[in-house]
């Protein structure tokens, strides 16, 4: 199966992304931490090269710190600056801060040369849906920005947030469409809540999550559901939690799509413990 993303949608946004990314000095790629490959869009990585970027894997919190640091290293050898933050450790963000000012300097220090007055550095914030942009925009700004609705016809001025005296961000966060041909990057977004529900059934998504489970976390599986046997069966490992957690329909059978739902739950409210569902490339 080959799942197909909207065209339309991404190549929109690509105008939209190219458009906003001339007036910053330079991006903060948000990605989730739990799949960070899989969140980002490779037909806007050639655009994201003409500025610094630095690479934010957002909900650390909820991923698996091991792993988290595979991804850092990872990038870094790639020459990308990145980090790992949970959006709501003021620590980290004061971290956000701090490397934002340092890929600033760069283009500051060109300026002074060139005998412009110093301005703040100006930064854009690009990810994929429901990756935290907003709540990390308001964190920076440290106050809840007012949405401001897109209204036909009316062109919106930008706006610059301030967050320090040399730092300001741009009020619109940059929407990246994920891209996926390939059907686990699609499991990976379904699961970690990125992608609608409905565009892949649940099930398919929580048996991919149950398998990667059984071979990457299987004491997790045990901890929570009892799952013992790391080899089952997916029917008897539904069949199992239906029961144990009486996910059942009227006649006493199980029923799956209740199973699927509290898995998917347990899931990205970490209830099934810190888990990431992607390694990097060059993993052991
Ligand atoms: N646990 C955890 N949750 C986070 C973190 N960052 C964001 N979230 C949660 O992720 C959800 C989505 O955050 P938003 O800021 O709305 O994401 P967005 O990227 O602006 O989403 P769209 O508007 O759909 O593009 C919210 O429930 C946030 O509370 C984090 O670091 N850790």
């Amino acid at each position: 199966m080959t799942i197909q993303w909207f065209p339309g949608h991404m190549a929109k946004a690509k105008r939209e992304v190219e458009e906003k990314l001339k007036l910053a000095d330079f991006v903060m790629e948000l990605v989730d931490a739990r799949a960070p490959l899989s969140a980002q869009n490779p037909i806007l990585q050639d655009v994201l090269q003409q500025k610094p970027k630095m690479i934010v894997m957002m909900k650390k919190d909820l991923a698996d710190d091991k792993i988290s640091a595979e991804w850092l290293a990872y990038f870094n050898d790639q020459g990308i600056s990145a980090m790992a933050i949970n959006v709501n450790d003021k620590a980290d963000i004061k971290r956000v801060v701090q490397k934002g000012k340092e890929l600033g300097q760069a283009k500051m220090d060109k300026l002074k040369e060139k005998g412009v007055n110093p301005r703040p550095v100006r930064a854009m914030i690009l990810g994929i849906p429901n990756v935290g942009k907003s709540t990390l925009i308001n964190r920076l700004a440290n106050k809840k920005i007012a949405q401001i609705g897109d209204k036909p016809g009316v062109t919106k001025k930008q706006q610059w947030i301030k967050v320090k005296n040399d730092f300001e961000l741009l009020d619109t966060p940059g929407i990246l469409w994920p891209k996926f041909d390939d059907e686990l990057v699609g499991y990976r977004l379904a699961a970690i809540g990125t992608i609608k529900d409905q565009l892949l059934p649940l099930d398919d998504v929580v048996a991919f999550v149950i398998r990667y489970m059984q071979q990457h976390y299987p004491e997790q599986l045990e901890e929570r559901y009892g799952i013992e046997d790391e080899s089952a069966d997916m029917w008897d490992i539904f069949v199992f939690i239906g029961k144990q957690r009486g996910a059942l329909e009227s006649g006493g059978n199980v029923n799956f799509d209740k199973v699927a739902d509290l898995v998917i739950r347990d899931l990205r409210t970490g209830k099934l413990g810190d888990i990431t569902l992607e390694t990097p490339p060059d993993h052991a």
